[in-house]
């Protein structure tokens, strides 16, 4: 589903984020990307929904190679890759509800539609008692929930994590992650860049390790 051909990525400035990588990761799987910091996870997971292109080597999803992707099918790549962010990027002016909303809404679709996938979706990570609240009454474990939520509304076949958890504490990464697991266990391929080995090697899956932009 995700593969990568020895891709090689240089930044503008001479920095080498990925040299050669070749990876490959099942539809359906659960991968976490590990790797000192600088290592190239960033890099690795941005090409994915063609937020970064590769300087050398081929990013295919799904049998598509995402350089002969036209520009105008780039929206709907997009569509199909859920994204959470460490700092999770809530908007603070807006109800838990509405940022959660908001990928439908821009999407365009039909009110009685929106509610009923965000309360499905704040269903599955434990928050539809918090719909209406704002998210900086949130503790940092359950603003973290509202990004998922926000990435598993449009129900996308991939989901992709940036330290996920790098802002919590043990029981709640460990949580975070059980979360993210159950949605893997219904068939969405999960692929989560992560610092924290000890949860890691607890998890159990399969670990993707970068030196240097290059698969160790
Ligand atoms: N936009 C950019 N412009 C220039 N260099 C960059 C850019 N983004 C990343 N790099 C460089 O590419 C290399 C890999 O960075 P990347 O963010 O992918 O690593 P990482 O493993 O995610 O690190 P961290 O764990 O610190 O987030 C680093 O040397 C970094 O400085």
């Amino acid at each position: 589903m995700i593969r990568f051909d020895e891709v090689s990525k240089r930044y503008p400035g001479g920095n080498e984020a990925l040299r050669g990588l070749a990876v490959h990761i099942a539809q359906g799987e659960m991968a976490f990307i590990t790797g000192a910091s600088g290592a190239g996870k960033s890099t690795f997971l941005r090409m994915i929904p063609l937020l970064e292109r590769p300087s050398q080597g081929s990013v295919v999803i799904d049998g598509v190679n995402l350089a002969r992707l036209p520009k105008r099918r780039v929206p709907y790549l997009r569509r199909r890759i859920g994204i959470i962010f460490q700092d999770h990027r809530l908007l603070h002016d807006r109800s838990v509800f509405d940022n959660v909303a908001l990928p439908l809404v821009i999407a365009g679709r039909a009110h009685q539609d929106i509610r009923r996938r965000v309360r499905a979706a704040l269903d599955k990570v434990g928050l539809l008692h918090k719909e209406r609240a704002e998210p900086v009454t949130l503790s940092g474990g359950e603003q973290q929930r509202v990004g998922i939520a926000r990435a598993v509304v449009t129900r996308p076949p991939v989901l992709l994590a940036d330290e996920p958890t790098g802002n919590l504490d043990p029981t709640l990464s460990e949580e975070i992650m059980r979360l993210f697991e159950q949605f893997n266990q219904v068939g969405v391929t999960t692929v989560i860049a992560s610092h924290d080995l000890p949860l890691i090697e607890r998890l159990g899956h399969r670990r993707i390790h970068l030196v240097e932009g290059r698969a160790a």
